[in-house]
């Protein structure tokens, strides 16, 4: 539903200068002239990223991406844009309060027990499988959208709710994987749009942000398919949210580096000037092969 500002939600001055910064803003004009096509402002960082950085998302041989941190869901509308699902076939999760774990398509809800995929975490009904996914969409490939906050359904997307700092997300994420095309649990580009709420605090804000980058990182290494395997130079993309500062520098020559062919730090016109967040536009994983230790006999 598009956003609309009433009487009620206003009223205070602070809340006013959001406002009328809210209104001057031309990315979220854009977006209130169209409100059924993007969810959120963010979406349009990432169209600028990716038609600057070679079209990294719209390659035919693009057939799975994992977008982090997606709530609201205007990346993972793009992305499904760029892999060619519709827009409409949308259906709405079922009301099980418990689930953390939900997956919608445009196929109808199984009856109890009829379901036929193998990956069934939370054991929730409405799983379908990958082939009837495949058959009934009409886009091509995997998206996988994570966050802590609940998504509104996007067709074509399978979202999963949960922290990605815990280690047992990576496990439901890798599961979504296998059961949906990707048996090898491999991906061919990675978005994270993941910030934990800023706390004024600057050593703080660093240290959470160069947490999530090197969570990221280590995810990368696990699932990014790598440039030589796809065949392009510019193949296996991760294109991650940071805030600038020295010790993200250091990440970015000591960690992202050595295992891309290119890396570059981004700061999209649509990114407000006022705001710290910069991307690593990273392309071409090439992972690097761990130093051997001065104790390790080479044979
Ligand atoms: C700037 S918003 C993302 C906007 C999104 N790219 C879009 O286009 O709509 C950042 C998101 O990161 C999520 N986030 C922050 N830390 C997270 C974590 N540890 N695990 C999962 N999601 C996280 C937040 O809940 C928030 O929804």
């Amino acid at each position: 539903m598009p956003f609309r500002a009433t009487r009620t939600c206003l009223g205070k001055a602070s809340s006013n200068q959001w406002l009328s910064r809210q209104f001057r803003d031309p990315y979220v004009k854009k977006r209130l002239a169209d409100p059924a096509t993007y969810r959120s402002r963010s979406a349009f960082k990432l169209l600028e990223i990716e038609s600057s950085w070679d079209n990294f998302l719209t390659k035919k041989d693009v057939r799975a991406v994992v977008d982090l941190g997606a709530a609201p869901g205007g990346w993972s509308q793009v992305v499904a844009g760029k892999l060619g699902f519709r827009p409409d076939g949308i259906i709405p999760p079922r009301g099980d309060s418990k689930a953390r774990y939900e997956q919608w398509s445009t196929a109808p809800v199984q009856p109890s027990g009829t379901k036929n995929s193998s990956f069934d975490p939370l054991n929730i009904d409405d799983v379908i499988s990958a082939e009837q996914n495949q058959r009934r969409s009409q886009g091509r490939g995997t998206i996988i959208a994570v966050d802590l906050l609940r998504m509104e359904p996007i067709h074509g997307v399978h979202s999963l709710v949960g922290n990605f700092l815990e280690p047992e997300t990576s496990v439901l994420i890798r599961g979504l994987l296998e059961a949906n095309g990707c048996p090898d649990g491999k991906v061919d580009v990675i978005l994270s749009d993941m910030a934990a709420n800023a706390t004024g605090n600057e050593d703080a804000d660093v240290q959470s942000s160069l947490r999530i980058c090197e969570a990221v990182l280590e995810f990368a290494k696990k699932h990014l398919r790598s440039a030589q395997s796809i065949g392009r130079t510019k193949g296996g993309v991760l294109l991650m949210k940071y805030f600038a500062h020295p010790e993200l520098d250091k990440f970015r020559r000591e960690k992202l580096q050595p295992n891309f062919q290119l890396v570059k730090n981004l700061k999209p016109t649509s990114s407000r000037a006022e705001s710290s967040e910069t991307y690593f536009m990273c392309q071409g994983w090439k992972p690097s092969r761990p130093t051997p230790s001065k104790n390790t006999t080479l044979v």
